[in-house]
């Protein structure tokens, strides 16, 4: 069961490299691997769980974050409307997305950084992604709002990047370039 002691904090080099694409058909170890990433943040939700195990809730996680530098995530929120999403994914790949930004009013956090960074983070408010789904076969989605921002927030941690490497230092509220935001 993963835990908040798998999950690695800034500072740590898994956060700042790039991971590696993971073979397919999937290996026995990285099923298991991404059904336990999925697994935590189901667990995260769990108010009673969350409490039991110290977990931070969390609504995507990204390999990198569990020290394992493969090109996984796994997702599983509500969306404004209410319904759940629940996605575990091997090589996702930002295809195509809008001109159009997006951005959550109320910022963003990860569970790998261990304090509030304020400032809205301008993401490309609609994508297009292509992925393996946990079994290995194909899977294309379209993705707006909420999603849409997680699944960035989550590719990013493949690629090295961090959610505040995107805030505007001088102005970390100004309002991003033809963006709509996201409550
Ligand atoms: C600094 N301000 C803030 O953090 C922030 C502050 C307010 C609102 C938002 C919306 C903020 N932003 C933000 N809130 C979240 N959660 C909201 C609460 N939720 C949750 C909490 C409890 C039970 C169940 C659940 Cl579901 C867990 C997820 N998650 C992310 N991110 C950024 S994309 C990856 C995703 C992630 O999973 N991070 C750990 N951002």
């Amino acid at each position: 069961m993963i835990t908040m002691e798998d999950i690695v904090r800034e500072g740590h080099p898994a956060l700042r490299e790039p991971a590696s694409e993971v073979p397919l058909p999937p290996s026995a170890e990285d099923n298991d691997t991404l059904k336990q990433m999925l697994d935590y943040l189901q667990n995260s939700q769990d108010p009673e769980l969350a409490e039991k195990y110290g977990l931070r809730p969390g609504i995507g996680l990204a390999a990198p974050q569990i020290n394992v530098k493969k090109r996984m995530i796994a997702i599983h929120t509500m969306d404004e409307q209410g319904k759940q999403h629940t996605y575990a994914l091997y090589n996702p790949k930002i295809i195509s997305h809008s001109v159009e930004k997006s951005y959550l009013t109320s910022g963003e956090g990860c569970l790998s950084v261990d304090r509030s960074v304020p400032g809205f983070v301008p993401r490309n408010a609609r994508i297009r992604v292509k992925a393996a789904d946990i079994d290995g076969n194909p899977v294309e989605l379209r993705l707006k709002g909420l999603l849409s921002i997680v699944f960035q927030h989550e590719i990013d941690h493949l690629n090295g990047v961090m959610f505040y490497d995107h805030i505007n230092e001088e102005e970390p509220f100004a309002q991003p370039e033809q963006a709509t935001p996201v409550e």
